[in-house]
């Protein structure tokens, strides 16, 4: 009753009026939510919102496996207009991601979908039809293929150089810095060199700004839960939406422009980026090339900084860690010089750490929502067409049934072990399987390992006077991208000889 009274009570009259008159339509219309047939268990529902409070939550990952404890590892819930189906195990999750993968592998429509993303003409939101075959090949074999990932090396050793320089300058200074800001700072360059070779220029502000106002608008939109809601759009939410969405196409529009007079002048780039490949395919269309790179700022642009401050977070909190990282470290580079990404392969108590941060922070902790296209059984229960499919990837990853004392941050159990966490087993899953498996997956593992090693390696990382590893907190702030809450204020000096530094681009200035 507590949950359905802070539901009402934080949204507006004229909003309960309009649900209550929902209501009374749905009865008097007799329409039928629930088609026959045996449904996975779950709570009780409330009228009108049903389970709608769970996902209103501050953190529905966490209420959501509160409720697989309590109804099993299959669970359905009526969030409002719309059913939905939790899977909370990894043998559900190999059901719904392997088994029936041709099923399960489309996407709901949506407005996030309809409004940024021209009615799912990209990738993150298209359903399962030509547009998705199309745009999953452009991603999987040309804008995020190993080796175009691997072309970009010489970027991220220059950005991570750089982002470094900085922190080394103010820990010169004795000032602390925001970690996740750094990362982020260094994240949005990656994805805008990327994308169309411009860093620093008045187009990337405008663009920060306009993708720092969608994160902030959320994701989870009540609206798309309450048809009605839609209709009226009396929190503003949709107009804020498509405010956003036109900033963002005339941002790009205009970027494209450019290009293609570039382009006509002198054919002399030196660097293919993602706007010249998609610009190159005759079978895409502008709208879809917008909303690719759209896909690819907002699916790659925070999670790789959250998962390294994640990790950062666990590392410091757990000193012994930290030291065996560390040896190990200097045990395969040695301290004459400084981390290469072709490294990485050696370094595996570094991977067995970076795939232990995934395991309890996976970033994306709830995924992107599925569809089932057609009705289907899964553990003998029935599965209407149109239900909208989650997998609480933070719970397969806690699992106390699958992982021995799982909420203790512990690498080592991945040395030596056949888990990994790249979607073939399901015991964890940081990046999802099957058709809608993560396609930056390659690109996140590189990027977080080859910084977190050159932090960890090159670097003291010190906590503000007076904390200690027993300070830090692991709390959460909920968004596309779960991100530590409170801020790693950080001192970051160096660690290894001056003249390391001195033979790079880290020469950092006054020391
Ligand atoms: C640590 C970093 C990352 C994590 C944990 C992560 C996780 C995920 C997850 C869980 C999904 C949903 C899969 C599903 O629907 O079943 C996803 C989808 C996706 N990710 Fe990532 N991701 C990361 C980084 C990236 C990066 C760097 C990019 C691009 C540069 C990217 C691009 C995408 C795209 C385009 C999709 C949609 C795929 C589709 O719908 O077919 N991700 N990711």
């Amino acid at each position: 009753m507590e949950g359905f009274i802070t539901v009402l009570t934080s949204w507006s009259e004229e909003t309960v009026a309009a649900l209550v008159l929902l209501y009374i339509l749905l009865k008097a219309f007799k329409t039928v939510i629930h088609t026959a047939g045996r449904r996975p268990p779950g709570p009780p529902a409330w009228p009108v919102i049903g389970h709608y409070q769970y996902l209103k939550s501050g953190l529905p990952h966490h209420s959501l496996t509160k409720i697989a404890e309590q109804y099993g590892p299959i669970v359905w819930l009526q969030l409002g207009a719309v059913g939905a189906v939790i899977v909370s195990s990894s043998d559900m999750a190999r059901e719904i991601l392997k088994t029936q993968d041709h099923i399960f592998a489309s996407r709901p429509a949506g407005i996030i979908g309809d409004t940024l993303f021209a009615k799912g003409q990209d990738l993150l939101f298209s359903p399962l039809n030509d547009n998705f075959r199309l745009a999953r090949k452009i991603f999987t074999t040309e804008l995020l293929s190993q080796q175009r990932v691997d072309s970009f090396k010489g970027l991220r050793r220059e950005l991570v150089l750089k982002t470094m320089r900085t922190a080394l300058e103010e820990g010169h200074a004795n000032r602390y810095l925001n970690l996740s800001d750094l990362l982020h700072d260094q994240s949005m360059s990656l994805s805008t060199r990327m994308l169309y070779r411009m860093d620093g220029h008045a187009q990337n502000k405008e663009l920060i700004e306009i993708i720092r106002d969608l994160s902030s608008t959320g994701f989870l939109v009540k609206e798309e839960y309450f048809p009605l809601l839609k209709l009226l759009d009396l929190s503003g939410q949709l107009k804020k939406l498509k405010k956003l969405s036109e900033r963002y196409f005339d941002l790009m529009d205009s970027i494209i422009d450019n290009r293609l007079k570039e382009t006509t002048k002198s054919k002399s780039n030196t660097e293919e980026d993602f706007l010249d490949v998609l610009l190159a395919k005759s079978n895409i269309s502008r709208v879809q090339i917008k909303v690719l790179l759209l896909d690819i700022i907002l699916a790659g642009g925070e999670t790789i900084p959250d998962t390294i401050v994640w990790a950062m977070t666990e590392l410091l909190r757990h000193p012994n860690v930290m030291e065996r990282l560390q040896n190990e470290l200097d045990d395969v580079i040695g301290k004459e010089r400084l981390v290469e990404e072709s490294d990485l392969k050696k370094l595996e108590y570094l991977q067995a750490v970076v795939k232990e941060t995934l395991r309890l922070h996976p970033v994306g902790v709830l995924g992107v929502p599925h569809v089932s296209i057609e009705a289907t059984k899964v553990a003998g229960y029935d599965i209407p067409a149109s239900t909208r499919v989650m997998v609480n990837f933070y719970a397969i990853g806690r699992d106390p049934k699958v992982w021995e004392n799982p909420l203790k941050f512990d690498p080592s159990r991945f040395l030596n072990s056949p888990i990994d966490v790249k979607g073939q087993q399901f015991e964890v899953l940081p990046f999802s399987s099957g058709r809608r498996k993560c396609p930056g997956m390659h690109l996140a593992l590189v990027s977080v390992s080859y910084t977190l090693a050159q932090l960890i390696h090159a670097c003291t990382v010190s906590l503000p006077e007076g904390f200690t590893h027993l300070d830090l907190d692991l709390e959460e702030k909920f968004g596309m991208s779960v991100a530590k809450k409170n801020p790693l204020n950080l001192l970051i000096q160096k660690r290894l000889p001056s003249d390391v530094y001195g033979r790079t681009e880290l020469n950092v200035s006054g020391q």
